[in-house]
């Protein structure tokens, strides 16, 4: 994999010997593009996100990404389809080649709900949530932890299977912090690494002496089931507002009210935002819960509008 690429021709460009027409942009970021693709011989579409690389260490978090997708073979975790380096004029480049996900991020279905003055009905809520923990129980099984988890980082397919990606922040699940110096560089990397209205509390005031695990993927999910909930993460106002968000997750979160969620979700949301990790599940907990919520009666766990 990765050993062959040639841009043959405006438009069109080969990777591991097989051509992709261009087809258009999808999205741009800091350091990334995501354009849409479609194979010549097979007809399917692809998505190639192109990573900038401007030094040594960028090009390594590249490669990083590139083997936790080799990882995992889960319907829940996005697959890489091929990847390769490109050196060009100096500058360096990783291409992730990876299946188009039609209906786009789980954000991108939450604002349009928000621009309709609709919400998300429970069952649907609890069958992305569902799958959501299943990929997500894969990864910590594995021992690992995302560490980047919000709406953005969730795809959605045709059937509302939801794909977990991003997975460029993705290490080791237990970290051992010994000492201050090792503090402030886990916290330093969060900071960057792991997206702030979704970062869990451990990660602003990383303590000297402390383990941290895959729970702090637990209060990630926390906030993408309240943005499912309420169309907007927990902490996106303090975010907007210029307000400490590192203060606001020290306590605990407040449910709008009235809502007409069940008490069930309202109450499984609650024990994923705890700021003591600590307190907080593990993912097969979750996952137990809401197979329970599914299988309870429709009429009492479907939100109507
Ligand atoms: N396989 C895919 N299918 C459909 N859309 C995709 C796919 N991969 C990426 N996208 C779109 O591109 C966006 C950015 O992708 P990705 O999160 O991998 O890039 P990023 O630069 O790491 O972004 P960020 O740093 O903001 O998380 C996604 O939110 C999604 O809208």
């Amino acid at each position: 994999m990765g050993q062959t690429l040639c841009i043959c021709s405006r438009g069109s460009l080969t990777i591991d010997n097989k051509r992709y027409y261009f087809i258009q942009k999808l999205d741009e970021g800091g350091f990334s593009y995501v354009d849409l693709l479609e194979g010549v011989q097979d007809g399917r579409f692809y998505a190639l996100k192109r990573i900038l690389c401007h030094d040594r260490e960028a090009r390594q978090e590249a490669q990083t990404e590139v083997e936790m997708h080799q990882l995992f073979s889960h319907p829940n975790i996005l697959s890489l389809t091929a990847h390769t380096f490109v050196d060009r004029s100096g500058k360096s480049e990783a291409w992730l080649l990876l299946p188009y996900i039609s209906k786009g991020s789980l954000w991108s279905v939450l604002e349009k709900l928000r621009d309709k003055g609709s919400s998300m009905p429970e069952r649907r809520i609890l069958h992305i949530l569902h799958g959501i923990c299943s990929g997500l129980k894969t990864i910590h099984e594995r021992g690992y932890a995302h560490r980047d988890l919000k709406p953005t980082n969730v795809l959605l397919d045709e059937d509302d299977r939801p794909l977990l990606m991003d997975l460029g922040s993705m290490n080791k699940a237990r970290i051992e912090v010994r000492g201050s110096r090792e503090a402030m560089t886990v916290q330093d990397w969060a900071a960057q690494r792991c997206t702030i209205s979704y970062r869990a509390p451990e990660l602003f005031n990383v303590e000297s002496h402390c383990i941290i695990d895959a729970r702090t993927d637990i209060w990630s999910l926390g906030c993408v089931v309240y943005s499912m909930m309420f169309l907007e993460g927990p902490f996106d106002v303090v975010f907007q507002k210029g307000d400490s968000v590192a203060l606001a997750v020290q306590n605990s979160v407040v449910i709008p009210q009235p809502c007409s969620y069940s008490e069930g979700l309202q109450s499984l949301l609650s024990s994923m935002m705890v700021s003591n990790p600590q307190e907080r599940p593990a993912v097969g907990w979750v996952l137990d819960q809401v197979q329970d919520l599914r299988t309870r009666s429709p009429n009492t766990h479907t939100h109507m509008v």
